[in-house]
């Protein structure tokens, strides 16, 4: 039986990279949904988070928020945080980036969205380049984007580029991402969503 538990909304979210981290480990989880917005106004569980926000995250007796904290914290117990503190301040500057292109998205879906969708749309294959830039950099995408091991960045981006890439075009289906393929073919997954 498994001591994690993920306390979220019924969708992917914020929470898909945790819970593709967790598969790839052979995790398995209990899951908290709060089925809606008005009961989550009234319950405790909102009252007792610590910014008043989900996910949140328990191990034991261990309670946490803040979904890239727990994605970090998750990678320093199962050694997905690069080989030394270089490798993991570039991973963190990875996730920084995906984390801007994030918020850029929900600022386009929930407030501009019919006269912000053209301009995001335009500006998401420059956005991604930067990380095929940097993708490139490290043998030439032979190994992973820093360093030569899996780190908690893979299940990042590629739980948020086919977020991106299913609102924009709704037509293409980016149904290749498979959570136990992540170790194995990590680059080839990534590749395979950016072009
Ligand atoms: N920086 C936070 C953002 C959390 C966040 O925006 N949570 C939203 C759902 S995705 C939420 O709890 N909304 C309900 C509320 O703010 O009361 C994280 O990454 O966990």
């Amino acid at each position: 039986m498994s001591n994690f538990k993920i306390t979220y909304f019924p969708c992917r979210g914020r929470c898909t990279a945790i819970k593709m981290l967790l598969s790839d480990q052979g995790m398995t989880w209990e899951e908290d949904t709060i089925s809606s917005l008005s009961e989550w106004e009234s319950s405790e569980t909102k009252k007792e988070s610590a910014f008043g926000q989900l996910p949140g995250f328990t191990d034991g007796d261990f309670t946490m928020y803040q979904s890239n904290a727990i994605l970090r914290y998750l990678a320093r117990k199962f050694d997905l945080y690069g080989s030394n503190d270089k490798e993991a301040a570039c991973i963190d500057m990875l996730n920084d980036g995906v984390e801007d292109l994030r918020m850029k998205y929900l600022n386009m879906i929930y407030t501009n969205y019919e006269e912000g969708k053209a301009d995001f749309v335009k500006s998401l294959s420059v956005q991604l380049n930067h990380f095929e830039k940097l993708l490139f950099k490290n043998q030439e995408g032979k190994v992973c984007l820093v360093g030569s091991k899996v780190s908690y960045f893979i299940f990042l981006i590629c739980s948020t580029v086919p977020l991106l890439h299913l609102t924009v075009f709704p037509s293409r289906r980016c149904n290749s991402v498979h959570l136990t393929a992540c170790s194995q073919t990590p680059l080839t997954i990534l590749t395979s969503l950016c072009h």
